[in-house]
């Protein structure tokens, strides 16, 4: 079917949510008002349904005439009585859990698409699944990688965005700009998942045709801006889309939000030379055939992992005294834009966070003054940047409300030093060019460091590209925004708080302990005349992942992760929470401090993603320092060597690491445990057990 009024005219079925933003315009917004700032006092929790995989999660659930449909880690699916929480079924794509290495940014999961009866779902190993939306049975699925994609290991994918559909086409990308991929989004026919079309988003090294929709403007114009003989042409440049692609019934075109450089040292990748289109980008292109009708680049010359795969929404603007049809995105690198939607012509670019790597974008071109200092991989400096990696603005879905003309942005600032390294791509695990290493153990440094973290929610005018209030947040990495016709906006925080704000000054109107930091976006519905709202709790994606310890500077908090929905009235109970997370243990008493010290190393080059800088655990991995396993050499080869975990997601490294490697990583584990465990068991003798205040983040 070409269309399914379900989703194309989902505007005139207020109760449902049957796109990932609810309509195609993607702007997060639901009309429904029985829940208002007059009877938000009595919004209780409806009912809750526990999941069965503890990391992230990031899902936006989907409903569509009283069924809800949660995606969850590990991208499985489950679809319940939307107004009871019965659950109807389930679905596991078993994707192996070797798989989880070849992702940045933790196993998650970011949402399905709805059509014809049937729920689409990107599985983290790259398949597109088809379910039929009554039963969960599984009518396709399709291989979304084309073999000669991958280059040996150089070159990683992986599958956690929202499908979309539009004109039967469902449209999926991948992640993968951090190990090295060339990027890509890919149409299927929603009937039977033929392949329709591919549109690649940096050039072939050849500048051959790929025989895809990119081929023209490939080979006449990106090709034309790399360095020819950079790195780039082994790890495909990079360019994933990993989130945003928006589709516009008024337009006709689809915007796809392009990602970063791989690897992501300019001078390595590209000779420090050209824009490296499209990296950094928005790309127009046509449903059907993936046909390219414009683009316009936020950030040339990325080297800061600066993506524009940030969730892009369509509106109507009075500007400059004329109506015009737009797109709003607040991408990484902190500023927001506006483009007209049909043509792609850039507006204006407003900073809506602190920014130092650009003085400002030029009114006419929309391109950025660079700071010369920012060119880190250019000088061979270091470089300070705000923002950092995370960026501004992350995958959190943004909202806006016609009502009272806001964009509402979870913003946030997370520096990083961008230290240039530009090592021979690795066979396995991050390619950047950039060093690895992490923050010292010192208390005043980590002070120093968590002062500069900061998260807020912010109310942004369009029309006049200005700030209008904001809310403080604890920190950063919080939660997607919902705003509804009820002139409330909600959101839940990295601290497991679940909120309701007024839509016009941002006076905070409803707190819920949700147990668990929340990084999802709610989502609103109503079931015969009741309205709820909805969000996924569970802490994880890359921020606590990576930077461990440093990641709870907003509150301690241990991952439950779970699907909340509220209601006026409701009655039901989370069960009393055990926040305690993981127990510090006594560490073995002996160690090889020299083997520790070049363990170090090691583990921040292979381990500090997913088990957090300096090992100390952000909430969700296991924290290392107090695994059974450090207590036996040949325990610890089996998991990390030889893949005993691998089910749980821990890939095996005897591919890469020798023997003396994986001992001198565990002698630094070691080593950690024994430094830091007495600190950690007193800062958990209180009456909770909950670390307290500085203890923290120490
Ligand atoms: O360049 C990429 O291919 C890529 C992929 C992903 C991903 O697949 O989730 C993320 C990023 N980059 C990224 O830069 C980023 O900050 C990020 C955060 C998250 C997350 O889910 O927590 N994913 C990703
Ligand atoms: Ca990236």
């Amino acid at each position: 079917a070409t269309d399914d009024p379900v989703v194309t005219q989902a505007d005139r079925s207020p109760q449902n949510w049957p796109t990932n933003g609810r309509t195609y315009d993607e702007q997060h917004y639901s009309p429904l008002s029985q829940i208002n700032k007059d009877t938000i006092g009595r919004l209780k929790l409806a009912w809750f349904s526990d999941f069965d995989t503890n990391r992230g999660q990031e899902g936006t659930p989907l409903v569509v005439d009283g069924i809800l449909y949660a995606t969850t880690n590990w991208s499985k699916v489950r679809a319940y009585d939307a107004a009871t929480g019965r659950l109807l079924w389930s679905y596991d794509p078993e994707v192996p859990g070797a798989s989880a290495v070849r992702g940045c940014c933790d196993t998650v999961n970011r949402g399905a698409a709805y059509w014809n009866g049937k729920i689409f779902v990107g599985t983290f190993d790259n398949r597109l699944v088809a379910l039929d939306a009554k039963t969960g049975r599984k009518v396709w699925d399709v291989q979304t990688i084309p073999k000669d994609s991958w280059l040996g290991d150089i070159r990683s994918y992986v599958t956690d965005g929202a499908p979309r559909v539009a004109k039967g086409v469902v449209m999926i990308g991948n992640g993968g700009a951090e190990f090295g991929a060339r990027g890509f989004i890919s149409g299927f026919d929603a009937e039977t998942g033929a392949l329709k079309w591919r549109f690649f988003t940096t050039p072939n090294r050849a500048n051959q045709p790929d025989h895809a929709a990119s081929d023209t403007p490939l080979t006449t114009m990106a090709y034309q801006s790399w360095g020819p003989n950079g790195a780039w042409t082994h790890s495909g440049g990079g360019g994933t889309v990993w989130d945003a692609i928006v589709y516009d019934p008024r337009t006709d075109l689809v915007y796809v939000g392009v990602g970063n450089g791989s690897p992501w040292n300019y001078k390595q990748r590209s000779d420090g030379v050209g824009d490296n289109l499209f990296l950094g980008s928005i790309v127009a292109i046509r449903p059907e055939t993936g046909e390219y009708v414009w683009h316009f680049q936020e950030t040339p010359q990325d080297q800061w992992d600066y993506t524009s795969t940030q969730p892009i929404m369509t509106t109507d603007l009075e500007i400059g005294g004329r109506m015009r049809h737009v797109l709003l995105h607040a991408p990484k690198n902190g500023f927001f834009y506006i483009l007209d939607a049909k043509t792609g012509q850039f507006l204006s670019a407003k900073p809506y966070v602190p920014v130092n790597w650009a003085r400002s974008v030029d009114p006419l071109t929309g391109r950025p003054d660079i700071v010369p200092d920012a060119l880190y991989s250019v000088t061979g400096k270091p470089w300070a940047g705000l923002p950092g990696d995370l960026g501004g603005h992350n995958f959190a879905a943004m909202s806006y409300s016609a009502r009272t003309g806001l964009v509402y942005i979870p913003a946030q600032q997370i520096p990083m030093m961008y230290v240039p390294d530009p090592q021979p791509l690795k066979q396995k695990g991050l390619n950047l060019g950039i060093s690895m290493q992490g923050l010292p153990d010192d208390p005043a440094v980590r002070d120093g460091f968590i002062k500069t973290l900061k998260g807020w929610l912010i109310a942004w005018d369009p029309k006049q590209q200005k700030e209008i209030f904001r809310v403080d947040h604890g920190g950063p990495w919080n939660g997607g925004l919902l705003a509804t016709g009820g002139d409330l906006v909600f959101q839940g925080l990295a601290n497991g708080v679940f909120h309701a704000y007024d839509a016009t000054n941002g006076a905070d109107l409803f707190r819920f302990n949700a147990q668990s930091g929340i990084i999802a976006p709610p989502i609103s519905y109503q079931v015969n005349g009741r309205q709820y709202i909805a969000v996924e709790a569970g802490w994880g994606g890359i921020y606590p992942l990576l930077l461990g310890r440093t990641a709870l500077s907003s509150g301690w908090t241990v991952n439950h992760s779970r699907l909340l929905v509220f209601a006026l009235d409701g009655t039901a109970r989370l069960p009393a929470q055990n926040d305690k997370g993981f127990l510090p243990v006594q560490p073995p008493s002996h160690v090889d401090t020299r083997q520790a010290g070049a363990g170090y190393e090691l583990y921040e080059n292979f381990c500090q993603a997913c088990h957090g800088d300096n090992a100390q655990s952000g909430g969700v991995l296991p924290d290392l320092r107090w695994s059974g396993a450090l207590r036996d050499r040949t325990a610890f080869y089996n998991v990390v060597g030889r893949g005993a975990l691998t089910a749980y997601g821990m890939t095996r490294f005897d591919d890469i690491l020798p023997r003396r490697d994986i001992e001198a990583i565990r002698q630094f584990l070691i080593k950690r445990a024994q430094d830091t465990y007495p600190r950690e068991v007193a800062a958990r003798s209180n009456p909770q057990g909950i670390p307290q205040g500085h203890a923290i983040t120490e």
